[in-house]
């Protein structure tokens, strides 16, 4: 007995979870508080999967975050995408819930008065649950770690803390208030009292099998959730059909379930020591069946593994005098440190495997749902990384193109702008010389314009001014009809053309999709080109003031002015005027014609040279003296007979004039007199009139270029405008993009962790 002590006690220090010592007294000391329990591994996995989840928590949130700045109008996130990772944000919290609520489960089962209160109280070394003979636990009772680390209990549904000593009272079926057998009381009892309690293990005791017929309710209510089932037997007697069959609901509602079977009050076969070895094996035996057989939970050597002789009742005694806590019955049977042994073996296996069940059947169904978590999330951002990658592209291309397009429409402006501005000069040149050239001819056919107007003459003052006004008017509108005939129609012509090419240069450069809403602007003016220009008579002949009074054509002060005007002439044509310009052909037309020469005497040019000069010295003299000489030298040259008749034919000649002078003749001379006068003037407007025009065309011309300018700028602001936006859109899908990329960097780094949890807490694990 002492070496299968000893074995037991090597093989526990060497493999198991807890320090093992032997007291002088002969008794077992097991320091429980050993940091390599296995259930360590259930309180690291959960603490790392926690960690990971608090990492997808975040890593949720951010992507919603993320989302929602690249979702709406114009979006690269689709609702869809969104709702779906928005979704995310609740199942994680949910898993988190679910996570910080998950420990291991161990649920007791057996009939009545097996032990099961004792073995719960043993395992959590100190008597926390009530037990006696006979029926004593009325419902289940729910033993978990206290968060506050005080003692108390709580009755299913009901949140008000009670004092923990009234689980005697309450869980037993002996109590006054009797509970429901179906229903649940929590015992919260403080964590660093018990291992078990600190590594979240929590342990449910039930009332025994054989006294409810509501097996299937129990089942469902406290079983499907359960890691570990442990079936307490009674060592004295062989299992039942009521243990039995409960086991087999169980394994019909859950698959595998985890079955330790206890063979307690195992310290009744002291007493009878030479079938104890027989009694152990018919046990085992039957035990191995039921579970390998029967149940089909296990392998038979598993099973083996699963079966324990022990003696509930003296592990607690031995725990509780650990504690140095009061015992009742000190003395213990003989061989009670191997049981001892076994019931610490029992729990040092039970810890394996409760741990590894809980942390495949609660952590793997986390980490496959974190898993899904980030890879859907990290699917939505690969959506939107790639819907952002194509925009981004599609936007590098556009503004490549606006670049393009703004810089050939710059370069071409400046062309056209050269081009134009030197046709519009060209065209300014040509009309001014084209007016010039008009209205030079259109004044020397003034006399034929003048020869036109026909209204009764009349040489009285107010009746000559209102002729002079009604001539004025004549003048001013025949002139202008003509220059409007001749002009007009010419350089609107041109102008046209040069508008047109004008604007289809333009029109040309804008791009395609601005031009529909350029087009309307771009048509050139209906309205025919005018050429401009104010002829006002009244001025330009204000100083004008004709000669009526009678004139003999031969009286020797006319003769005089012929002569001086000869002369005159001469004189002006050697000198030019200065302020005109017209060209030679253009030249005043003679306002009175050449005198008749046929009737004068035939005389020398000697003579004549002398005639003059006396008659001139006569008639500027003024004295009788030279008009005696005058007419003395006459007589001597050419006798007094031809003198007579050359006298009588000069008399009548006086004669007829002056009887043809009438109104008609004025009126000759009158338009002849004001031809003379507006031509004059006329031609001194001729530059100033074609510089005028020239002015009016370029006006036009440049204002229509202006204005296709004007249009090509606000084309060109909002292709500026246009582009500012590409470039901010693609600054935008560079940062979702990146942001989409270190989302979805992260995902992947999450589904690592989960697969090196995977790697560390459960494959290893099966
Ligand atoms: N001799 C001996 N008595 C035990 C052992 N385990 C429990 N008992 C006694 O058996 C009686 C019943 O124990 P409980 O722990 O109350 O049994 P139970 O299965 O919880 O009973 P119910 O609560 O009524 O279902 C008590 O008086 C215990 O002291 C054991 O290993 N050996």
């Amino acid at each position: 007995m002492a070496a299968y002590v000893n074995r037991t006690i090597s093989m526990m220090a060497g493999d198991g979870p807890h320090n093992v010592s032997m007291l002088n007294n002969g008794s077992v000391r097991v320091n429980m508080q050993n940091v390599d329990s296995p259930l360590q591994i259930f309180v690291r996995a959960k603490k790392k999967i926690n960690d990971i989840f608090v990492e997808i928590d975040d890593y949720v949130k951010d992507a919603v975050t993320f989302m929602h700045a690249v979702s709406g109008e114009n979006g690269i996130a689709t609702p869809q995408d969104m709702g779906n990772v928005e979704s995310y944000v609740s199942k994680v919290e949910a898993i988190r819930e679910v996570l910080k609520r998950d420990h291991m489960k161990v649920a007791f089962f057996g009939r009545t008065s097996n032990g099961k209160s004792t073995v719960i109280n043993a395992m959590l070394h100190d008597k926390i649950l009530p037990s006696g003979i006979g029926h004593t636990t009325n419902c289940f009772l729910q033993v978990e770690g206290s968060d506050t680390n005080e003692a108390y209990m709580r009755t299913e549904g009901c949140e008000e803390k009670l004092n923990v000593q009234s689980v005697s009272q309450l869980g037993h079926a002996l109590c006054a208030t009797r509970l429901q057998e179906c229903s649940l009381v929590h015992v919260h009892w403080p964590r660093e009292l018990c291992a078990l309690l600190r590594d979240d293990v929590v342990l449910v005791d039930s009332p025994g099998v054989d006294v409810t017929p509501n097996l299937d309710t129990w089942i469902d209510k406290y079983c499907l959730d359960a890691d570990v089932f442990v079936l307490v037997a009674n060592a004295e007697s062989t299992l039942m059909v009521t243990e039995k069959n409960f086991f087999h609901k169980v394994s019909t509602k859950i698959s595998q379930p985890n079955i330790f079977i206890l063979n307690n009050r195992w310290d009744a076969s002291a007493s009878e020591p030479e079938y104890m070895e027989q009694v152990r094996t018919q046990h085992a035996n039957r035990c191995v069946d039921f579970l390998s057989r029967e149940l089909r939970v296990c392998s038979p050597k598993e099973a083996e593994e699963r079966i324990f002789f022990i003696s509930a009742k003296e592990a607690l005694l031995t725990r509780m005098r650990d504690r140095e806590k009061p015992v009742s019955s000190p003395i213990l049977a003989e061989g009670h440190q191997v049981r001892y042994f076994e019931f610490v073996d029992f729990e040092r296996k039970f810890e394996e495997c409760i741990s590894q069940s809980a942390v495949r059947t609660k952590f793997a169904q986390h980490s496959r749902r974190g898993k899904n978590i980030a890879g859907d999330v990290m699917a939505a951002l690969d959506r939107v990384y790639n819907i952002a990658t194509e925009q981004k592209a599609a936007k590098v291309e556009k503004q490549r193109i606006l670049h393009e397009q703004l810089s050939s429409i710059e370069e071409q402006l400046t062309t056209i702008t050269r081009q134009m501005k030197d046709k519009i000069n060209r065209m300014v040149e040509s009309v001014e010389h084209k007016v010039s050239l008009t209205l030079s001819q259109e004044i020397r056919r003034l006399s034929a314009l003048v020869d036109e107007y026909e209204s009764e003459f009349r040489p009285e003052r107010p009746a000559l001014e209102q002729y002079k006004r009604a001539l004025h008017r004549h003048v001013e509108a025949g002139l202008g009809s003509r220059l409007k005939k001749r002009l007009s129609s010419d350089i609107g012509n041109e102008m046209d053309v040069v508008q047109k090419e004008m604007a289809e240069r333009m029109y040309n450069i804008l791009p395609t999709n601005k031009r529909a809403a350029a087009a309307n602007y771009i048509i050139p003016h209906q309205q025919p080109f005018e050429v401009l220009y104010r002829l006002n008579c009244d001025n330009l002949c204000a100083d004008f003031n004709e000669d009526l009074s009678f004139r003999f054509s031969y009286g020797i002060t006319a003769l005089i002015q012929r002569f001086q005007g000869k002369n005159t002439n001469r004189i002006a044509l050697n000198n030019p005027p200065q302020y005109t310009q017209i060209p030679a052909s253009i030249t005043p037309v003679s306002a009175l014609p050449p005198a008749p020469r046929a009737a004068l005497p035939v005389l020398s040019a000697e003579e004549w040279g002398l005639l003059s000069k006396f008659a001139l010295g006569a008639l500027t003299s003024q004295g009788t003296m030279g008009g005696l000489l005058l007419s003395g030298l006459l007589l001597k040259t050419v006798g007094w007979r031809v003198l007579a008749v050359t006298g009588l034919a000069y008399g009548a000649l006086y004669a007829y004039e002056r009887l043809t002078w009438t109104a008609k003749a004025q009126e000759r001379v009158f338009k002849r007199q004001y031809v003379a006068h507006a031509g004059k003037k006329l031609r001194l407007i001729v530059d100033l009139t074609s510089a005028n025009c020239s002015h009016q065309v370029q006006q036009e011309l440049s204002t229509m270029f202006a204005r296709l300018c004007r249009l090509i700028d606000e084309a060109t602001t909002e292709m500026d405008a246009e582009l500012s936006g590409v470039r901010d859109a693609i600054k935008m899908l560079d940062d979702a993009s990146t942001s989409a990329k270190k989302l979805r960097n992260k995902a992947n780094y999450l589904s690592h962790e989960l697969e090196l949890f995977e790697e560390a807490f459960l494959k290893h694990n099966n």
